[in-house]
């Protein structure tokens, strides 16, 4: 059975100014790369084999420092990078007009293609997402891999996984840092393919970043 670990980068200079990100990048903080340390810490005896990452900085630095702790090498991959939210990114959440709102709430009301202007549908990263998973299924036998990425991006693949809509991922908090894991399974009784062994724990952390409670 391969488990794959899924981690959502440490907290950010933006997520701390409640400014919305995207595909734009922003430093970690010294919180951050804290978080990103005792995950490092969370996982080092675990077995990690391959530490592949968005390839947004945010994502790449906090692989980095959990590489450092599992002595495995970090593999970019462009289709786990945040969901492009167009015009919207770089934008403080506070200052939104209320056409901009609506743009943002059609993400989260179910519209099957419902996007940002220049921005990309919650189906087109759920497709993206699933593909970069799927790919984990060619790693050689034995493989552990851990996955870092974002926010929307993994709560897109968790809620999928579970045959919610991509959307549902709004119910989901995955807090910066946080640690997810979704197994393959073959099974003639339980559910065959991927299954959610874990969602959205951060008790690794000493102090969990409160982005996702701020929203
Ligand atoms: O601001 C954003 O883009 C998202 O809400 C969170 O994205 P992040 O996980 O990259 O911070």
């Amino acid at each position: 059975m391969l488990q794959v670990y899924l981690v959502r980068h440490g907290e950010t200079q933006w997520n701390a100014e409640r400014r919305i990100q995207g595909q734009s990048d922003s430093p970690l903080t010294q919180k951050g790369e804290d978080q990103a340390k005792q995950v490092g810490d969370r996982v080092r005896s675990l077995g990690i084999t391959h530490i592949i990452t968005s390839d947004l900085g945010r994502t790449r630095r906090t692989a980095e420092i959990i590489a450092d702790a599992c002595g495995c090498e970090v593999i970019a991959d462009s289709r786990l990078r945040e969901l492009n939210m167009g015009v919207l990114e770089q934008r403080h959440i506070d200052t939104l007009t209320a056409e901009e709102e609506a743009w943002r709430r059609q993400l989260v009301n179910g519209t099957p293609d419902g996007r940002i202007p220049e921005g990309e549908s919650m189906q087109e990263l759920s497709e993206r997402m699933h593909s970069a998973l799927q790919s984990c299924l060619e790693l050689p036998p034995g493989s552990r891999p851990l996955l870092v990425s974002h926010g929307i991006a993994l709560g897109c693949l968790v809620s999928t996984i579970l045959g919610l809509p991509a959307y549902a991922e709004r119910r989901l908090r995955l807090r910066n840092c946080s640690i997810s894991r979704v197994d393959h399974q073959q099974s003639a009784w339980l559910a065959s393919g991927w299954v959610v062994e874990t969602a959205g724990d951060v008790s690794h952390l000493d102090a969990p970043a409160l982005d996702e409670l701020q929203r």
